[in-house]
């Protein structure tokens, strides 16, 4: 009969979920999953997630900057799984929550193969918001403060458009995530996707690739190293954080000037106004707390110990 009655619509209902499923959700359990979840800010989510005994975590990554490593204390978890795969590829998974990751952040990784970064950001997307919509689940974007380009406006509210190069070497990640934002927006209006946007500004920690090349690790680990500090030039460029000579690991360090790449932003500063009100956001650790914490991981993890 349900046969027929598709024969005539021309449009087939989705099945029923399982009892089981059923069953999950009358528990209120939440399968979520996280592309990117083995790298550094998508492991720190699933180790926050997992803390919750009704939520099942899916990782999905590619393994490009992350590493199983990140994730070693829930493999074989039985709340974990652990998947192998490039999200410019679709996925069919039933999720109740997605976060998406998944993209290489450091500008030394995303500009190695620009063409793939703009495929991870608006194939990638476009893939997970397909599945967003297929199973009803909500989404977030890891979106970034260089959607602002090198901003004109100081500091930046989540109102200012910013200030983009579309054809210059770190396009493929601002224009990227400009895209993989319009499309969350656009699928939002489209088809009523539930979903949240997050811009995130440099953010260092434990964990955090050795060899990133991010301004903090390399500080870090150039000075463990008892090499050089290599300040881009001009140097005098700003990010939402203090500058690294706050760090104390060792007063003699030298720091050389080096050549910076096109288009970095001079200065960069979020407006968080609208997070304080209506999230109730604002960080509470401070650069001179976080850093000690950073360097106490990467000299475990580089074998130096304090002098
Ligand atoms: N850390 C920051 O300062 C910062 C700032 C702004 C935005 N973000 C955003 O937050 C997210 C995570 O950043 P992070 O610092 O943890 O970076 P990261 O490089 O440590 O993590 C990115 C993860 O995505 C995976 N990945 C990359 N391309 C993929 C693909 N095509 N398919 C599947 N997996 C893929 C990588 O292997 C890695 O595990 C990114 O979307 C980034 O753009 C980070
Ligand atoms: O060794 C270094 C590395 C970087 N820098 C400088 O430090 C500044 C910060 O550069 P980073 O490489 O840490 O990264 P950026 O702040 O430009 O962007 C990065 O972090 C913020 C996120 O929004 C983006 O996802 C990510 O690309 C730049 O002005 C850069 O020229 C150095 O002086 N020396």
């Amino acid at each position: 009969m349900a046969s027929n009655g598709e024969k005539q619509s021309g449009t087939k209902p989705p099945p029923p979920p399982s009892p089981l499923r059923n069953s999950k959700f009358f528990q209120s359990n939440m399968r979520i999953l996280i592309t990117g979840g083995a790298g550094f800010i998508g492991s720190h989510l699933v180790d926050r997630l997992m803390e919750n005994e009704k939520n099942e975590v899916i990782v999905v990554d590619n393994y490009f900057t992350g590493s199983k490593d990140n994730l070693r204390k829930w493999i074989g978890h039985p709340r974990f799984e652990l998947i192998r795969h490039d999200v410019t590829e679709p996925l069919l998974i039933e999720v109740d929550q997605i976060y998406h990751l998944a993209c290489p952040a450091s500008p030394i990784f995303y500009k190695h193969n620009p063409v793939k970064t703009i495929k991870t950001n608006v194939m990638g997307t476009l893939n997970m918001l397909g599945l967003a919509k297929r199973v009803g689940a909500r989404i977030l974007l890891t979106s970034t403060s260089e959607v602002y380009g090198d901003p004109l406006v100081h500091p930046q509210p989540e109102t200012y458009w910013g200030n983009v190069n579309p054809i210059g070497v770190r396009s493929c990640y601002d224009e990227g995530k400009r895209v993989a934002e319009t499309l969350m927006f656009d699928y939002h209006r489209q088809h009523g996707i539930e979903i949240r946007v997050a811009r995130i500004f440099n953010t260092y920690g434990p964990r955090m690739n050795i060899d990133d090349g991010r301004v903090v690790s390399n500080f870090i680990a150039q000075a463990l190293r008892d090499e050089p500090l290599t300040v881009q030039a001009p140097g005098t460029q700003t990010r939402s954080f203090c500058f690294v000579s706050d760090m104390l690991i060792n007063p003699d360090v030298k720091i050389i000037s080096v050549e910076n790449t096109p288009d970095d932003p001079r200065q960069r500063k979020p407006d968080i106004t609208s997070a304080k009100e209506l999230l109730g956001w604002e960080p509470k650790v401070k650069l001179r707390e976080g850093l000690p914490l950073m360097e106490e991981d990467f000299r475990l993890r580089l074998g130096v110990p304090k002098k």
